[in-house]
């Protein structure tokens, strides 16, 4: 699915409004026939709704709601804000409709003065003030009234959006004057600012709802945000060739585990291979050598000179990818040999945690990373690497900046992982869930890379396959485990599970 800018979003109504074609105000019908119909399947007629439109489309939507629940019998009170004196075409058509259809008795249009009604718990608001167009923070009366609605006990569904968050860059927001709704009903697309944690506290639960906007207008559109589907994924799955043997299947190397990190470097060992790759080497420390051994018998563990560190880069010749980074340590010899290590490597390679950590004590050293390198920081490893950001919208615009910058690929973990490419394009995972939360589950994720770039995927089909992959795995996982027990070798038990259902 393609994430719209708000402008996009108003060139592809314009387009289906011209090319279906469909009027205006029959699409905004067609909008809120599908809210209505969202709304009634959750909340039944004995329920009061209380609405608040906006002066623009949005409102437009929650008038022509407000008169379709009234009709299917709702008591629906509402309230539209015209203080500027202005309604779009469309929301002043609706008023008029609204006014007609004589269904909704309570109407009041507000120009000046406000006196909010009680809001109570069974009470329904919906929250059709401010969608997609939003350009600035609320302030003044409807900063006051979200945070009236906000204090209230009542239910809350958006329209759209919860009024008051900017879809996409939410940096000068003020937090308070959001609508915090409990279910918010998204037309066409999902929005950027739905994709950062953050947010989450004013969408609630999210549902997308087909408005039938021209498909071939959307396919057209280029977008610079992408959130991952299946049917994006499956293509990508190599067949494998019958005759296949383990040398032609990628042969990666792992540098990973220091002395009490030992387990880090066992986790992503053992997803590589589950991951599909023919050979794994592990370099370890001396005093991890029993542990690997016997943890995982399938790997060649290859041992540095320290008992306790990484300090001796190697050649990469003999391998496909390389995997640098879980439980490393961060030592001063670990760290030069790390540098080294990424100067030397002749094939692609996965930078994560540690790794990323000691780029990010050293930050000179960024710009001599290898281009086409992927890293994989969580938000504390970017920011040690970047600085700190005040929102994931910054976060997210300094990775795409220095992917872009140093050709690299930076997968910023998350809820939603963010792929941003070394075009500026981002993809967005949607699978994995709050049960991955626990340690270990990054050293997976390089595994599964670090596999996948060794069996031949390029950079970037292999951090989209491996993601989802990574995520569909901890999702079998919670599926069968229940998230709460959910511990990062669960996912690599439940990777072959993954595979077997994408290349159904
Ligand atoms: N394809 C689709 O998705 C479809 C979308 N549809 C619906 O249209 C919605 C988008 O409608 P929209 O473009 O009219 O914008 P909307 O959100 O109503 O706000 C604009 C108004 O708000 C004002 N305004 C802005 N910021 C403000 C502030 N801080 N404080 C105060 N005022 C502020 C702004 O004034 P301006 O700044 O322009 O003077 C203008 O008057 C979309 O979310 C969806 O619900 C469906 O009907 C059909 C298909
Ligand atoms: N709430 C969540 N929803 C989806 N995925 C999650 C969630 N929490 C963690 N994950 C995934 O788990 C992994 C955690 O990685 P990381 O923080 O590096 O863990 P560690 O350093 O312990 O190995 C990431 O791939 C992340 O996307
Ligand atoms: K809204």
């Amino acid at each position: 699915m393609k994430i719209f800018t708000s402008a996009q979003i108003r060139e592809l109504d314009k387009y289906t409004i011209d090319n279906e074609p469909v009027k205006s105000i029959d699409l905004m019908e067609r909008a809120s026939r599908a809210i209505t119909r969202a709304i009634t399947e959750e909340w039944s007629n004995e329920t009061p709704v209380v609405v608040f439109a906006g002066p623009g489309n949005n409102g437009g939507d929650a008038l022509a709601v407000s008169r379709m629940l009234a009709e299917a019998g709702y008591k629906t009170t509402v309230y539209l804000f015209n203080i500027s004196s202005h309604l779009s075409e469309d929301c002043a058509t609706n008023k008029a409709r609204l006014i007609e259809s004589k269904k909704v008795r309570d109407f009041t249009e507000v120009t000046l003065e406000f006196d909010p009604p009680k809001l109570e718990a069974g009470t329904l608001v919906v929250d059709g003030l401010f969608g997609a167009g939003l350009n600035k923070p609320l302030a003044g009366g409807f900063a006051s009234l979200v945070k009236y609605i906000n204090a209230s006990p009542a239910k809350v569904v958006s329209i759209d959006m919860p009024s008051g968050l900017i879809p996409e860059d939410n940096t000068y927001n003020v937090r308070a004057n959001i609508i915090r709704a409990d279910l918010t009903l998204t037309l066409q697309n999902k929005k950027l600012a739905f994709m950062f944690p953050e947010n989450q506290p004013f969408i609630g639960r999210l549902k997308v709802l087909d408005i039938r906007i021209s498909q071939e207008a959307m396919d057209a559109t280029e977008a610079q945000y992408t959130i991952l589907e299946e049917n994006m994924i499956r293509p990508l799955i190599k067949k494998r060739n019958p005759f296949a043997h383990k040398g032609n299947m990628g042969h990666a190397l792992l540098i990973a585990g220091n002395y009490g990190m030992g387990g880090a470097a066992i986790l992503a060992t053992k997803a590589c291979f589950r991951a599909g790759a023919g050979k794994v080497t592990v370099h370890t420390p001396r005093y991890n050598n029993v542990m690997m051994q016997i943890s995982v018998p399938e790997a060649v563990v290859q041992l540095d000179k320290e008992e306790t560190a990484f300090t001796e880069p190697v050649d990469t010749e003999d391998f496909d990818a390389l995997g640098i980074g879980p439980g490393l340590g961060q030592s001063e010899p670990t760290s030069i040999a790390l540098i080294a290590q990424l100067r030397r490597a002749n094939c692609p390679i996965v930078a994560d945690a540690d790794a990323l950590n000691i780029l990010g004590n050293r930050r000179a050293w960024i710009q001599q990373l290898p281009k086409g390198i992927i890293m994989t920081p969580h938000p504390k490893e970017f920011d040690r690497m970047n600085g700190n950001s005040a929102d994931s919208y910054e976060r997210l615009s300094k990775a795409v900046s220095t992917a872009k910058h140093l050709q690299a690929y930076i997968l910023l973990k998350g809820h939603y992982s963010a792929l941003c490419l070394p075009d500026g394009h981002v993809i967005f995972n949607p699978t994995g869930n709050a049960g991955m939360a626990t340690a270990g589950s990054g050293d997976v994720l390089t595994g599964i890379i670090t596999a996948l770039l060794a069996r031949g995927y390029k950079q970037a089909e292999a951090c989209i396959l491996g993601m989802y992959l990574h995520g569909l795995a901890g999702d079998l996982a919670a599926k069968k485990l229940g998230m709460e027990s959910l511990m990062a070798g669960d996912i690599i038990e439940h990777i072959p599970a993954a595979f077997n259902y994408l290349s159904e």
